[in-house]
């Protein structure tokens, strides 16, 4: 496998009253093509910033980020990005927005309708089709922004903790859906997620994230797929790599 997405030396600082504050400092990363890395690591580590500068939003105070070898300079119409804050259109309702990504690039409308109705289906939507962000729960908007990310058919997707607030059973279904799109789609995916064991359900590789963006740890993850959170929680490999990873984190807390 080749590395999609690298990252060498990545700094960013943020100056705010004249005081500096260095988000993430010397982070170097490959990630490989077709890859699912889950990225952990406790609140204000720097998680968010990583995103940022993949997604290309940001620009990093010292280092670069490459994508398919090349410096990526901005926003790039493969990368698909679902942010930690809401982004959706306040003035479109669920149908349009998820459209919104295929009308940019000019695809028909009653193909637009056909793709946004499966996605919108696909996240468990369906019947909100005409629901604007605002009547909707903070958690069917999450969705509706996963759609609409979806809806793009990005080839790298970059997901900040999507799923933190939703409530269990909804979590579940959508992270097998992910798993179930990614099987099917073989993007490439990096996930931010606090959850050491969302972590371990997802990805294929975990890399454990200290402050400002030190890595604590970089670990495969051999688990078989198609994984479930039940059988996994009393496999024994589950469980030590579990103990690994929260061991990581309280290290990375001292
Ligand atoms: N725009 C900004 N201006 C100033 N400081 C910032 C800015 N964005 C982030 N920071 C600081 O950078 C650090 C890392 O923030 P970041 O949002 O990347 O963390 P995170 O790991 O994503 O946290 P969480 O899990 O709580 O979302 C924090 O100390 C934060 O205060």
């Amino acid at each position: 496998m080749t590395a999609l997405l690298h990252t060498s030396g990545l700094t960013k600082r943020f100056a705010k009253d004249d005081v500096a504050t260095v988000a993430l400092r010397d982070f170097t990363l490959s990630i490989e093509e077709g890859s699912f890395v889950a990225v952990l690591g406790r609140s204000g580590c720097g998680k968010s910033t990583l995103l940022n500068l993949l997604a290309g939003l940001t620009e990093p105070s010292e280092g670069e980020v490459r994508y398919k070898d090349r410096p990526l300079s901005g926003p790039d119409t493969e990368i698909g990005y679902l942010t930690q804050s809401d982004t959706l259109m306040p003035w479109r309702g669920v149908q349009r927005n998820v459209e919104m990504p295929l009308e940019i690039r000019g695809v028909p409308s009653a193909e637009r309708r056909r793709v946004a109705a499966g996605l919108i289906e696909r996240v468990g939507l369906a019947g909100f089709e005409h629901h604007y962000p605002r009547e909707l729960s903070g958690g069917m908007r999450r969705r509706a922004s996963l759609a609409r990310m979806l809806a793009a058919d990005p080839a790298t997707l970059l997901m900040d903790e999507p799923f933190g607030a939703l409530d269990a059973q909804l979590r579940r279904e959508l992270q097998e859906e992910l798993l179930r799109l990614w099987a099917e789609g073989g993007q490439t995916v990096v996930f931010v997620t606090h959850d050491i064991e969302e972590a371990l359900l997802l990805g294929d590789r975990v890399v454990v994230l200290g402050p400002i963006g030190t890595i604590l740890l970089d670990r495969a993850v051999e688990l078989p797929r198609p994984r479930s959170a039940d059988a996994l929680r009393v496999d024994p490999a589950f469980v030590a790599l579990h103990t690994e990873l929260a061991a990581a984190l309280r290290e990375g807390a001292r």
